[in-house]
């Protein structure tokens, strides 16, 4: 067991990198995939259900845990990973872009970010030190900075600010988040789709110096496209010899582009979210398991997943359960969807291992191709 965060490249194939990062709290295989367990739990999942899909880290938000309960309490009890019983790695989100997103009636200043509670009105503040003093509190392994994310759609006058803003508060996240060692302090790369303004930023980022970087900006609405041609550059832009995060991503083929294209760490809230709503990702594609066509079908969801939705259940059942609005419906499909991501992760850190990154890719386009 290690008391130091450190990150290994243990392997590339083209431009996917396997790696592994240590932690205190446990070892985290890359490329890796983080359910979001926004409000101190993975919705529909128990903490041990959640570690048994294979998931070595999880994504908490700062945004909502300062609004209910508050960091103050959860560190009263003991800290985030006592709190919502799960004593693996948790990256937390900084509340930059969940302010953007969520909260009303915005104040920005070069201070940082005054707002409404989506939840009750009540009035906030949100600086980089006191996103780092909440993350603290919160106990997380992996600190996110305090970032600037411009409602979109933004010009890019007012991507260069806010980008501009962002490392500043960088640099004032760095320096409120002091000498923790066996903790990370990742800084999020900004500009948009702009190639010189996320070099810009990188070299920025580069300069003050982080145990890991992430890549701000995307999955907005910019498209799969879009992204990629992104990511054709921002991953190498970034020091190789540190985790490179990719924030909000993404579907299944999203993920694959990606991990081609050099990142290490995802997360996003599609597999859960999408769960609850009957959305089953598999190896064929995606399968709404409302639909009428599935009422009588004896098959499981998916015969090469090893999940307890398609262990033990018909599609006839699960489309039964999601029809009568049972709670067990979105339980079931939360953890089959989870289950389908860490199994496309693992997939792709043994093709990277084996050196068959390229054909493995073609196999996972050919079989949702078959449909
Ligand atoms: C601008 C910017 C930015 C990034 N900054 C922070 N702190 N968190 C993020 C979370 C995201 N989720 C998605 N898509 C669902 N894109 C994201 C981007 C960010």
């Amino acid at each position: 067991m290690t008391t130091r965060f450190a990150f290994e490249k243990l392997g590339q194939d083209g431009k996917a990198r396997l790696g592994r990062i240590s932690t205190p709290r446990g070892e985290i295989r890359t490329p890796a995939f983080m359910p979001v367990g926004t409000a101190a739990t993975v919705k529909a999942m128990m903490p041990e259900s959640v570690a048994a899909t294979g998931a070595d880290i999880l994504l908490g938000n700062t945004y909502h845990l300062m609004l209910r309960p508050s960091a103050e309490r959860i560190d009263r009890l003991g800290g985030l990973h006592r709190f919502m019983n799960w004593e693996r790695p948790i990256l937390t989100d900084s509340g930059g872009f969940q302010v953007m997103s969520l909260a009303s009636l915005r104040k920005l200043t070069e201070e940082g970010v005054r707002f409404k509670s989506h939840i009750d009105g009540s009035d906030h503040m949100l600086t980089p030190e006191r996103s780092m003093e909440i993350q603290r509190l919160l106990g997380s392994d992996i600190v996110m900075c305090f970032d600037e994310c411009p409602a979109l759609p933004a010009d890019r006058g007012r991507i260069e600010e806010s980008m501009r803003l962002s490392m500043r508060w960088a640099a004032r996240s760095r320096e409120a988040f002091g000498d923790r060692p066996g903790h990370a302090l990742f800084g999020i790369q900004q500009g948009g789709l702009e190639e010189d303004l996320r070099a810009e930023s990188a070299r920025a980022l580069r300069d003050i110096g982080f145990e890991g970087y992430a890549i701000g900006g995307l999955a907005v609405g910019e498209g799969q496209e879009a992204m990629f041609a992104c990511l054709d550059h921002a991953p190498d832009q970034l020091p190789e010899d540190r985790p490179r995060y990719l924030m909000g991503v993404g579907k299944p083929d999203d993920i694959v582009g990606a991990v081609k294209r050099g990142v290490d760490m995802m997360d996003c809230v599609l597999p859960s979210r999408s769960g609850r709503t009957g959305q089953a990702f598999t190896r064929h594609g995606v399968v709404n398991i409302k639909n009428a066509r599935h009422a009588d079908d004896p098959r499981p969801l998916d015969e090469g997943c090893s999940c307890p939705a398609c262990r033990s259940y018909s599609r006839a059942y699960l489309h039964h359960v999601f029809r009568s609005q049972e709670m067990i419906s979105g339980m079931l499909l939360t953890w089959h969807n989870l289950q389908y991501y860490q199994d496309l992760m693992a997939g792709m850190r043994a093709a990277i291992a084996a050196g068959t990154f390229a054909d493995w890719e073609a196999g996972f386009h050919a079989a949702r191709a078959a449909g």
